[in-house]
């Protein structure tokens, strides 16, 4: 494997030409780790270091690479910013695969917090450390530098450099829709992408709201059976009694009220994907038929005496802890061998460190769109750190919903503080907490009415994609031109949404 080591030339570096002075930090660590690659910075004159460069040659293991850096002071954090960055870009994007280190110990402070920030952020480096007297180390910096300390452009752009230095599969357009810059889940997009060749059930496992459709239809998407239909179904929705005609379909007949044939979901996704949400909530004689569908390829519809064949493939999903559940004698070990052949994982979004500016920028573009609001939605400071503060117990579905409601209430694009707040209470407040406000000083009827409109707007346009015509049929509202008439008298311009959102 390659090795590659980065440091300034510091003054104790270039002083061990004298052979009085040792070795110096740069070619003890040299010698030590033994790299394939060095690639060094230094802002003294190319003249005083050209000396220095080649007794190095000389001494040290490995390929040299040294650059002048122009700074304005060497404590000057911009210029060394500048310089330190353009370095390990350029390095770390042409040997995405190298092991890569950082040597801190020369230079000034500035330039050690700079290495310190970025190798700790988008150029994920191990940091060593060299002096006299303790030798060449490791150094251990027990602290994360999330990208949601960073500035916004920053966050991206180093999302989009990670995401590019760490993909040897190739992803596709619905991979990338995943937005992340968290190591697991890109592991997990690596993982899923390379599950899709094969043509294996997956089983995806997380909280709810972590993304498990969002694999599921990528996987799909890039399968072999992507021209294919992808069907969707929610095991926990389906009262006992319609399981198996919703899976297999029914007959005309079949049963009270069963007017026509209906095709169940494994017909409906024939030659394609079924994904099958909330698995672990099957019942125990649902588990049986389904293990048996899998075993022998062929479903009965309710009332057919006749077998059909079926070839499709499935990816489940749940919440639940299947090995419990299987402890517990409520999941069938046989069915869970069956379907859990790949498995994947997803962390819930309060573990995955960095990703939620990305997504919150990801999701204000998306919902400008939905809306139709003309200028670029933004976070007041305070919102942010807000946001940024929150558990997010339902993850990722549960921000986008905040952001959304948040824009709803919104004053001319800007999310303000007291917005996130509205539409985080949105979530737990109850009919009772609406319905129980002190009468007299400050009570608002019109606001308050105000704000059940626009959190059931916000939740019709939430659930329906974007869809206006399918919102307004949610709300009992006659036509999309009633929605865009209620959103407009909340300032918002519906006119200029798209039809479909870009979800
Ligand atoms: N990493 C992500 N990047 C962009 N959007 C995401 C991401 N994860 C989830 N989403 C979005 O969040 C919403 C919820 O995701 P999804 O439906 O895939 O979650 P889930 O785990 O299947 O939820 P549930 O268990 O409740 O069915 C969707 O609108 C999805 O597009």
């Amino acid at each position: 494997m390659k090795h590659i080591v980065v440091s300034w030339i510091g003054k104790r570096d270039l002083d061990a030409v004298d052979a009085e002075a040792g070795d110096g930090p740069v070619l003890a660590t040299l010698r030590t780790v033994q790299p394939n690659q060095t690639y060094l910075l230094y802002n003294y004159s190319p003249a005083d270091v050209a000396p220095y460069l080649d007794w190095l040659d000389h001494h040290a293991p490995g390929k040299l690479n040294a650059r002048h850096a122009q700074l304005s002071s060497p404590v000057d954090y911009s210029d060394i910013y500048k310089a330190a960055e353009a370095l390990l870009h350029e390095v770390w994007t042409t040997h995405p695969e190298a092991k890569r280190q950082i040597l801190i110990s020369p230079g000034t402070p500035a330039m050690q917090a700079v290495w310190i920030l970025l190798g700790k952020t988008r150029y994920q480096a191990d940091f060593l450390q060299a002096s006299a007297e303790q030798g060449v180390q490791p150094v251990d910096l027990p602290f994360a530098i999330s990208a949601e300390f960073l500035p916004l452009g920053s966050a991206s752009d180093g999302l989009r450099l990670r995401e590019m230095a760490a993909a040897p599969v190739p992803m596709t357009a619905d991979f990338e829709r995943i937005v992340t810059g968290h190591p697991n889940m890109m592991k997990l997009k690596q993982r899923a992408a390379a599950l899709a060749r094969f043509d294996v059930p997956v089983l995806v496992l997380g909280e709810t709201g972590t993304g498990k459709e969002l694999f599921a239809r990528a996987i799909h998407n890039i399968s072999t059976r992507s021209g294919k239909p992808f069907v969707a179904l929610n095991c926990g929705a389906i009262p006992p009694e319609l399981i198996d005609s919703t899976l297999f379909g029914h007959l005309k007949g079949a049963f009270t009220g069963a007017v026509r044939d209906q095709a169940g979901v494994f017909e409906q996704a024939q030659g394609g994907t079924l994904f099958l949400d909330e698995l672990g909530e099957l019942s125990a004689s649902a588990q049986v038929r389904l293990l048996r569908v899998l075993q022998e390829g062929v479903i009965t519809a309710v009332g057919d005496a006749k077998e059909r064949p079926v070839d499709v493939r499935l990816i489940a999903a749940t919440h639940r802890d299947l090995q419990q559940d299987i402890a517990d004698h409520r999941f069938r070990e046989d069915l869970f061998y069956r379907v859990a052949v790949g498995v994947l994982e997803l962390p819930p979004l309060r573990e995955r460190h960095g990703d939620l500016m990305p997504l919150i920028e990801h999701f204000l573009g998306a919902i400008q769109q939905t809306l139709g609001i003309d200028s670029e939605l933004k976070l007041s400071p305070n919102a942010r750190n807000r946001l940024l503060r929150e558990a997010w117990p339902g993850n990722v579905r549960e921000l986008h919903a905040t952001l959304l409601r948040a824009a709803l209430w919104a004053q001319d694009g800007l999310l303000g503080d007291a917005d996130i707040r509205d539409a985080l209470l949105g979530r737990t407040e109850d009919s009772a907490g609406i319905m129980n406000r002190s009468l007299g000083a400050g009570f608002d009827l019109d606001a308050l009415l105000g704000h059940v409109e626009k959190h059931y707007l916000g939740k019709a346009l939430e659930t329906a994609g974007g869809v206006k015509k399918d919102a307004a049929q949610l709300l009992g509202l006659g036509s999309h031109q009633v929605l865009s008439n209620r959103l407009r008298s909340h300032g918002l311009d519906p006119g200029k949404a798209p039809s479909r959102s870009s979800k």
